[in-house]
């Protein structure tokens, strides 16, 4: 497509009629964008591509397509993973800014339908605005989970004073704390589960969070609430582990009135009960005693419990968010968790990554956690150099960002200054029973002796880590090598690397390539 430049009489300024100037406002547009923008490409009315600018071709290896004939004329999904351009086609209804990540990368995106006269969608325009938001982006995202936050908090207390004289703070304490924008990170694995988790919240099904304590399972489940069709409805928490076995049964199901004298058993309403019209989140679910595992599926499947002491059933309507950081399925081997009740919790998993998993994103939850723990104390936030972050970035985290937080609160407050420096950092880890893992390059002359006595490297630090992580980093990292050396031809791909064609098929699908 060409774009013919726009051309105005020297001296006579803008044109005079409304055509001319709705045309000259759209030419520019379309030049500004197509010259600002990293990439632009246009789809048919059937959502098959029929343009691409030059910016875009860069993209085109990173998506497996080693050509732009290779990429006109497919269909857009066939070529640009997730993309959610067909929606657009589909709806008419533009999509002006959204993040995407494929195989390529993560990228900010603009879709906008293009109609004909007489406004039928006959096609549409993808544009990539910022390429790795992550990097270009970071300071406004994090300013903006901030500020985010920030306005849920004030939106919160402002319901929460016009109900409380309505009614006396029963719903008010039930509500959602943390919407998507509390769960700081743009990581591709930050982005991913945010991803998941905004689709389950479309659904009603059960969802199961599983991943290691400190990594947010508990945000995410307020988040899928707040985000989900059931948000004015109560949020309700129970934490399994918290909670002695002898009171769980009443806790879940509640205490009929007159079934019992005596002051712990007075009648209430179980959690189940408290939950109608919007969602109980049961944390610590591999918690759950085995003797009231087979109640729990019963109230699962039937949508009905019965309170201790009645034998009356009460139905309820509350959407079941399960989370844990133990291995469910080899407690379902070990026979420890049923497997019924297992299937049934399993039915929208997010497996939700730990933070040595997405280092790139400890800079922005440092900014995050830091402005926090400065409302919250009264001071300015703390300042962390590149050396402090670097030290950060090579610690193992067991307890994921509830120890980040730990570490960086401990050390803000052990310090005079605002800034915090990586010896202070080492020292805090270290009193917290962890022996840091430094990098040699920040260490300097004074800690030579200690990486001497073991004290291991970042790159050594990095491979602290699943190793069938590191094994699927590794091999496409070597397929994508191999199909930049042999311009994507498969067969010398597959004959490179040693494998045969089919598996080098099936790996390009696994890993999305
Ligand atoms: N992505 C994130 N962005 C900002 N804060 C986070 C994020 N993830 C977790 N946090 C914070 O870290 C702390 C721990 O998170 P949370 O309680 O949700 O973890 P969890 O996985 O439920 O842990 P556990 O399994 O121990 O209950 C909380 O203070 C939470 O607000």
């Amino acid at each position: 497509m060409r774009v013919e430049p726009i051309t105005t009489v020297p001296g006579k300024g803008l044109p005079a009629d409304a055509d001319g100037i709705y045309a000259l406002a759209a030419r520019s547009m379309f030049q500004l964008f197509s010259s600002m923008s990293q990439g632009m490409f246009l789809a048919d009315r059937t959502g098959r591509i029929v343009w691409v600018n030059e910016g875009y071709e860069r993209f085109l290896p990173r998506l497996g397509v080693m050509s732009v004939d290779d990429f006109l004329g497919h269909m857009v999904e066939e070529v640009i993973p997730n993309t959610q351009m067909r929606r657009v086609l589909e709806t008419g209804q533009p999509v002006l800014i959204d993040l995407l990540t494929n195989s390529a990368g993560t990228f900010v995106v603009s879709r906008l339908p293009l109609r004909d006269e007489e406004g039928a969608v006959i096609g549409a325009i993808g544009i990539v605005l910022f390429d790795q938001p992550e990097t270009t982006l970071q300071p406004l995202i994090s300013k903006f989970a901030l500020l985010q936050r920030d306005l849920d908090e004030a939106r919160r207390e402002l319901a929460a004073q016009r109900n409380r004289s309505l009614r006396a703070a029963a719903h008010g304490e039930r509500r959602a704390k943390y919407s998507f924008a509390s769960f700081v990170g743009s990581s591709p694995a930050a982005v991913e589960v945010k991803r998941q988790a905004r689709r389950a919240a479309q659904s009603m099904s059960p969802v199961l969070l599983l991943g290691e304590t400190g990594t947010g399972k508990e945000l995410l489940a307020h988040a899928i609430h707040a985000a989900s069709a059931r948000a004015s409805g109560p949020f309700v928490s129970v934490n399994i582990a918290a909670i002695p076995e002898s009171l769980l049964e009443a806790e879940f199901f509640g205490v009929a009135p007159g079934a019992f004298t005596g002051a712990e058993r007075k009648p209430r309403d179980g959690k189940f009960k408290l939950a109608d019209g919007g969602t109980l989140f049961l944390d610590e679910i591999g918690d759950m005693p085995a003797s009231l595992q087979a109640k729990l599926l019963r109230a699962l499947q039937e949508g009905e419990i019965e309170p201790l002491g009645s034998n009356q059933i009460v139905h309820f309507n509350a959407r079941v968010v399960a989370a844990t950081s133990r291995d469910l399925p080899q407690m379902v081997r070990d026979g420890q968790f049923r497997e019924d009740l297992f299937y049934r919790l399993h039915v929208l998993p997010i497996r939700v990554p730990p933070l040595r998993e997405r280092r790139s994103d400890i800079a922005a939850l440092v900014e995050v956690l830091g402005e926090d723990l400065a409302l919250r104390n009264d001071m300015p936030p703390p300042e962390l150099g590149v050396d402090a972050l670097e030290l950060l970035a090579a610690q193992a985290w067991r307890g994921n960002i509830r120890e980040l937080r730990n570490v960086l609160e401990q050390a803000a407050m052990r310090s005079d200054e605002t800034r915090i420096t990586a010896d202070l950092l080492a020292e805090v880890l270290r009193s917290s029973g962890v022996e840091p893992l430094r990098l040699p390059q920040i260490m300097g002359a004074l800690s030579r002796t200690s990486e001497a006595a073991g004290t291991i490297t970042a790159g050594e630090a990095d491979l602290l880590r699943p190793l069938s992580e590191q094994i699927a980093e590794l091999e496409t990292r070597a397929i994508r090598a191999a199909l930049k050396a042999h311009d994507g031809n498969k067969l010398a791909v597959a004959r490179a690397l040693g494998i045969s064609r089919a598996k080098l098929y099936d790996r390009l699908a696994q890993l999305n390539l």
